[in-house]
Formats: structure tokens, C-alpha cells, sequence
């Protein structure tokens, strides 16, 4: 499998703290950052230092911390922006302006050639202040291609070190990534960054789709959070990097206590059925899946849960078989009779029909009464 030439500049500090509603305290920041880093990322985006003078003590305590990581701070393209990142001792500056016509003329009501010049000479002066610049074109995915390429190109005489290609409304799908990043890429002459946001659920693919077409720098939320639908799930995308592009330098492991530290942050619960990260992920009830998992886990599990340190659960409700609960009972330590197994499953069955969840004291509970006899 060929290796993708690929690092992540994980944003859930920044765009993923744009949730509404949501916001990280500096010890939550510094808290998640200690764990993206522990990941092993190479980039971690503190915040947006111009928000508050708070935001900006955020990011300097992140970068006090002496990660591996580099850490980077956005910034629009105005001086006070830029110096307020800079203050932070952040490594990295990343510079965004909208470039579609559609936000220009709403933003700025000016030619957009002079919008962008001015912009470019933002980007000159945090090169010139010795940081590493990345220059975002904010809603990329709507901007005239030519336009976008001139942009790029400008940034990159100005001193950028990377260019990000922003789906800002989430508006592209892949086979549309696909055509943008290989027009993109032999065009420019720094690495391709890449920004997705999930409102039509291909945040993910489509982040995925940019990194097998060539694209650098992949940008991710823990659990997928963000502005309206979010951003691609750093879970998600670490895991098709393992599985898919031959990566397999992060510590995946750490993956479940991350995201339970930014659910709980950010006060928003992931669902059960989340990727790598749901409750349910690695969870079974089916009796036909059972019944093979037994034999065989890969019958059911593309994903192997140990490979984000996690444990397959089974749990048994009103689609479980005869297998699913001899071998549930037998790690309980309940050997049961075939005729037992009958009664346990229509049980099972029926309270579970009942919207009865079948938890572990439950299961017990119908165990013992069908040990002492209770099914008569
Ligand atoms: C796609 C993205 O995620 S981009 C990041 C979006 N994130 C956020 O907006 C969260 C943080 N934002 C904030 O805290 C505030 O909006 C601040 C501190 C940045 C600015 O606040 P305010 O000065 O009150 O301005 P306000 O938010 O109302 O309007 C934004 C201004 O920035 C301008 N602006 C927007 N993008 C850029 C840019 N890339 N470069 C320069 N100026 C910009 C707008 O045109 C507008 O200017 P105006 O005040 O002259 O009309
Ligand atoms: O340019 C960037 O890195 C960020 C821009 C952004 O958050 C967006 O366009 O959604």
C-alpha cells in the first residue's frame, strides 16, 4: 500500500469551538491539546486570538506547554489579527480571505483585485515576522478557479508556506474535491491544505478524497464538531488513514478518551451510533452477526476495535439468537441448558419488545430466574 504524504492540523480548538453555544475554557484547551499532541499530530490550531483577550491567553498557554506539535492560530487579514496571533508565540499564522465573488462583494463591495492585494500584504507581514503562513481562501469551493489560483499564487510569492482550500458551506463532493485538488496541486509550488465542513455529510470523504489526490495538510474536528453541521471527524479520518493510506504513526488509542474530553467540553454528547467513537461502534445485537463474530469478528468488523483500543460489546435485544446468548451467559457464568437458552431468548424477546433496554442487571435477572426455575 503506498504511504499518503499527508499531516493533520487538527482545528477543534478553533473552527470546532464555532459550534454555537460552545466554549473551551484555557484548562480545556490546554487539556485537549495535551491529547491531540499525545496523538502524535503535527499541527494543532489554538484558537483565533483576536476574538478575546481570554482566547489569546488560551493560545499562549498552548503554546507554553511545549507540545511536539506546532501550534497555529487564525487570523484574518488585518495587522491587529495577525499581531495579536503573534503575541501568542504561536508557530504557525494562518491568514484566511473570502475569494468568492459572492463574499467579496458582500464583505468588502470592492474589486476583488484590491481586496486581494491588500490581504497579500498581510500575508508579507507575518512572513516577515519569521512564523510559518498558511493562506486560506475562505469558500474556495465557490470561487472562479481562475480567480482561486491567482490567489494561491500571489500568496505563495508573498511568502506562504501553504495554501488551504476551503469547502466552507460543505458544498462539493468528492468526485468534485477529486477535480479541484488536481487542478490545484501542479498549479502552486507550496503543500495543499485541506478544510471541509460536513453539511451534506462528505466533510470526511471529501478530506479523504483530498488526501489520495494529493492534498498535504488535512484539516479535522474531534467528533466532527463545528460550525452548523461540523467539520471532518479527526476519528474518522485518522482511522482511513491507518486503514486506507498505509499511515500508521498516530496513537489511535487515545482516540476515545479525546473524544469524551471534548464531548464533555464542549457539552455535546456524540451519538451512539458515531463512527469509531458512538457508544455502539464496536456493539453487536443482531443473532445472525453474533453468531459469525463468533467464528469470526471480520465477518461483521471492518474496523477492528482494537485498533482504537476499544472492546466489542454485544448486547441482546429483540434481534438476538440462540448463539449470541449462550456465549453472553457463558461469559456470566452461566452454562445453560438448550431448553434454559429457549427461555432466556423469548425473554429477551419480549422485554425487549417492551422497550425494555436488557442490561446487565436485566440479564441477570432473567439468568437467575432461569437458573432457579423461574421459567416454569
Ligand atoms: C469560515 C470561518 O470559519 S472564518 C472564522 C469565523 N470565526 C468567527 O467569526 C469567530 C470569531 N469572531 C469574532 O470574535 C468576531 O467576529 C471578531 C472579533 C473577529 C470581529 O468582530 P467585529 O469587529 O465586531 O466584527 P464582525 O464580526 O461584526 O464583522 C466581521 C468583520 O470582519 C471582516 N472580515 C471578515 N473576514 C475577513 C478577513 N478574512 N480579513 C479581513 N476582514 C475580514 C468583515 O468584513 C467585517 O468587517 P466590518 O466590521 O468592516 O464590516
Ligand atoms: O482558512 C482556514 O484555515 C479556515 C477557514 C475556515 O474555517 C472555513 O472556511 O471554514
Amino acid at each position: 500500500m503506498n504511504m499518503w504524504n499527508v499531516e493533520i492540523c487538527d482545528v477543534t480548538l478553533r473552527d470546532g469551538e464555532q459550534t454555537p453555544g460552545v466554549s473551551f475554557t484555557c484548562e480545556e484547551k490546554m487539556e485537549i491539546a495535551g491529547l491531540l499532541d499525545g496523538i502524535g499530530l503535527e499541527v494543532i490550531e489554538g484558537g483565533f486570538p483576536a476574538v478575546s483577550s481570554s482566547e489569546q491567553e488560551a493560545v499562549k498557554a498552548i503554546c507554553r506547554m511545549g507540545l511536539d506539535a506546532r501550534i497555529c492560530a487564525l487570523s484574518r487579514a488585518k495587522k491587529e489579527d495577525i499581531d495579536a496571533a503573534l503575541d501568542c508565540g504561536v508557530d504557525m499564522v494562518s491568514v484566511f480571505l473570502p475569494t468568492s465573488d459572492l463574499h467579496i462583494r458582500h464583505k468588502y463591495a470592492r474589486p476583488r483585485d484590491e481586496v486581494l492585494m491588500e490581504a497579500m500584504a498581510m500575508v508579507e507581514y507575518a512572513h516577515d515576522h519569521g512564523v510559518e503562513v498558511r493562506f486560506g481562501a475562505e469558500d474556495a469551493s465557490r470561487t472562479d478557479p481562475f480567480f482561486l489560483l491567482r490567489a494561491y499564487r500571489e500568496a505563495v510569492s508573498h511568502g506562504a508556506d501553504l495554501v488551504t482550500f476551503t469547502d466552507t458551506v460543505g458544498c462539493l463532493m468528492p468526485v468534485e474535491i477529486r477535480a479541484a485538488v488536481e487542478e490545484i496541486i501542479p498549479s502552486v509550488s507550496v503543500p495543499l491544505c485541506i478544510h471541509c465542513h460536513d453539511d451534506m455529510g462528505c466533510a470526511t470523504a471529501n478530506t479523504i478524497t483530498a488526501a489520495a489526490s494529493g492534498a498535504f495538510q488535512l484539516h479535522t474536528t474531534v467528533n466532527g464538531i463545528g460550525e452548523r453541521a461540523g467539520n471532518a471527524a479527526l476519528e474518522e479520518v485518522l482511522v482511513l488513514l491507518s486503514m486506507k493510506g498505509g499511515i500508521s504513526r498516530y496513537d489511535l488509542s487515545l482516540l476515545h478518551k479525546l473524544s469524551e474530553t471534548v464531548a464533555k467540553a464542549a457539552g455535546m454528547p456524540v451519538a451512539r451510533n458515531k463512527a469509531i467513537v458512538g457508544a455502539h461502534a464496536f456493539s453487536h445485537e443482531s443473532g445472525i452477526h453474533i453468531a459469525a463474530i463468533l467464528k469470526d469478528p471480520e465477518t461483521y468488523e471492518y474496523v477492528k476495535p482494537a485498533l482504537v483500543g476499544c472492546e466489542r460489546t454485544f448486547i441482546l435485544g429483540k434481534h438476538t439468537g440462540r448463539h449470541a446468548v449462550r456465549h453472553v451467559a457463558a461469559s456470566l457464568g452461566y452454562d445453560l441448558a438448550e431448553d434454559e437458552i429457549t427461555w432466556v431468548l423469548a425473554e429477551v424477546k419480549r422485554r425487549s419488545e417492551a422497550k425494555c433496554a436488557v442490561t446487565s442487571e436485566l440479564l441477570h435477572e432473567i439468568l437467575c430466574a432461569a437458573r432457579e426455575g423461574g421459567r416454569q
